[in-house]
């Protein structure tokens, strides 16, 4: 089963030229995808058409097999999607660091204590419940990184979007990532441009440019 298809997409920003124009594209169910692509092809707009934050002008966009027509059918998708944006000041807006992370879960009806032993189980695993009192705009980069994904990955989502997970991440940060996508057991997709990131990561390497989504041997 493919878990995205999506069908001759057409997308620009109001005012602007096409980003995309007839994009086709399919990742099947478990794949783990590296996606490359020069700086302005398209790869953030791309996660942001799939998790239906942006709409394109025509074309479908279907996710585990559903063609995604309203909002309510993205507002599905996403209970199912972990999105990592780009910059982590667009992810974090909670006062606390353990408020942000429990976020998704409470917002999911879980009840406090059970949100409060899963941030602890998380926190633990990322080596961050120092940081759990924190303010998370005044985290360092790195440390905001950790804690998107940490926000995200509580969840336990069976899609991951993640946009340059490794830009501006030191080295433990990136082993940590790469750790807990080796032993990730749903779709993944990571725009990046390391390559050795991708490598360790993905078992499978796409290339966007001009509409164009081809795989690279
Ligand atoms: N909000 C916006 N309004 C207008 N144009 C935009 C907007 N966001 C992105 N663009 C343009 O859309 C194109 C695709 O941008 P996008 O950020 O998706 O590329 P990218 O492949 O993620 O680039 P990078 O590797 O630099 O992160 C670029 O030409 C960019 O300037």
């Amino acid at each position: 089963m493919n878990c995205i298809t999506l069908k001759d997409l057409h997308f620009s920003y109001p005012g602007t030229i096409n980003v995309f124009s007839g994009l086709d594209m399919q990742i099947k169910d478990g794949e783990k995808a590296g996606i490359t692509g020069t700086n302005g092809a398209g790869k953030s707009t791309l996660f942001l058409l799939l998790m239906g934050l942006l709409k394109p002008q025509c074309g479908t966009i279907s996710l585990w097999n559903q063609s995604m027509k309203t909002e309510q059918d993205f507002k599905q998708a996403r209970l199912k999607t972990g999105f990592l944006f780009q910059d982590p000041d667009d992810q974090l807006f909670c006062p606390s660091v353990e408020e942000d992370i429990a976020f998704a879960l409470l917002n999911r009806g879980v009840r406090k204590d059970e949100a409060l032993r899963k941030v602890d189980a998380i926190c633990d695993r990322f080596a961050i419940g120092h940081l759990r009192k924190r303010v998370p705009f005044h985290l360092s980069w790195g440390q905001k990184r950790l804690v998107s994904l940490a926000g995200i990955l509580i969840t336990q989502p069976e899609l991951l979007l993640l946009d340059e997970p490794t830009a501006g991440a030191d080295e433990r940060v990136v082993s940590t990532i790469v750790e807990y996508l080796g032993s990730y057991g749903g779709t993944v997709i990571i725009s990046s441009h390391d390559r050795d990131f991708l490598a360790a990561t993905c078992s499978s390497h796409y290339h966007l440019q001009e509409s164009r989504f081809e795989s690279v041997h």
